[in-house]
C-alpha cells in the first residue's frame, strides 16, 4: 500500500519524523508532499522546495520503505486542491495529516485519511524551530541530524535571520506575514 503525507516542512523536524516512523508501520511506500512548494525566502517559509526535498530525502533514508518527495504548489481554489495533488503524485490509497483543512479536503474527495498523535508539540513545531534559529538558540536537537547538516550547508540560519530582519518600516506578524500598510 502507498500512503501520502504532506507538510510545508519548514524545516522537516522530529515531530514529522516520528509521524513518518508511525506511517512506515502501515504502508510499503510513502509519498512526501512538499507543500507550498513555490514559497521560499520568507520568515514562515524560508527554504525552497529543493532544499526541503534534500532535508526529507536524507532524513527518511533509514526507514525501511520506499519514499518519493513530490513538490506541490498552492492553489487559490481549495475545492480542486485534492485533484491537483493527485495530478502531481504517484497514486496513493491513504493520506496522512493532522491539518484540519487537509483532512476535510481529502475526506470530501473520498480519500481515506489517517491522523496521528501530536508528538511533543510544545517544541516539535516548525514555528518554534524557526524562532530558535532566529534567536540563535538550540534548534539542532529538534530536527534529525541530516536536516541540521542541510541547513548548515545552505547557510539557512543566516538566510532566515536576514529575511526576518525588518528596517522598521513594516510590521511582521506572528505567522511571518508582513503588513503592507503599516501605520
Ligand atoms: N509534533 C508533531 N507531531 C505530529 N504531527 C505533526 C507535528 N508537527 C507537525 N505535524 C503535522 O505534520 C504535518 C505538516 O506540518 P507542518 O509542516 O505545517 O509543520 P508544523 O510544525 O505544523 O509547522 P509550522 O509551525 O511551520 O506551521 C501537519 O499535518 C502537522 O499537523
Ligand atoms: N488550496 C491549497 O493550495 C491548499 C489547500 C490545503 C492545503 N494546502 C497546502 O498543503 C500543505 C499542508 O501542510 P501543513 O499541514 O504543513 O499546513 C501546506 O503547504 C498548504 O499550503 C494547500
Amino acid at each position: 500500500m502507498r500512503g501520502f503525507y504532506i507538510g510545508r516542512f519548514q524545516p522537516y523536524h522530529n515531530g514529522h519524523h516520528r509521524m513518518v516512523e508511525e506511517i512506515a508501520t502501515e504502508v510499503d511506500e510513502l509519498v512526501l508532499g512538499i507543500g507550498s512548494a513555490g514559497d521560499s525566502h520568507s520568515p514562515r517559509n524560508p527554504f525552497t522546495a529543493g532544499e526541503r526535498i534534500m532535508m526529507v530525502n536524507k532524513a527518511v533514508s533509514d526507514f525501511d520503505i520506499a519514499t518519493y518527495a513530490v513538490p506541490i504548489e498552492d492553489l487559490d481554489r481549495n475545492s480542486v486542491w485534492v485533484s491537483h495533488v493527485q495530478s502531481m503524485s504517484p497514486a496513493f490509497e491513504v493520506a496522512y495529516s493532522n491539518n484540519p483543512l487537509v483532512i476535510q479536503l481529502f475526506k470530501e474527495a473520498g480519500v481515506e485519511v489517517h491522523q496521528s498523535p501530536m508528538f511533543n508539540r510544545e517544541v516539535l513545531e516548525g514555528t518554534e524551530v524557526r524562532q530558535r534559529m532566529i534567536e540563535d538558540r538550540d534548534w539542532e536537537s529538534l530536527v534529525p541530524d541530516e536536516v541540521a547538516d542541510v541547513v548548515r550547508e545552505i547557510d539557512g540560519i543566516e538566510r532566515l535571520q536576514r529575511v526576518t530582519a525588518t528596517d522598521g518600516s513594516e510590521r511582521v506578524g506572528d505567522d511571518g506575514s508582513r503588513d503592507p500598510n503599516p501605520c
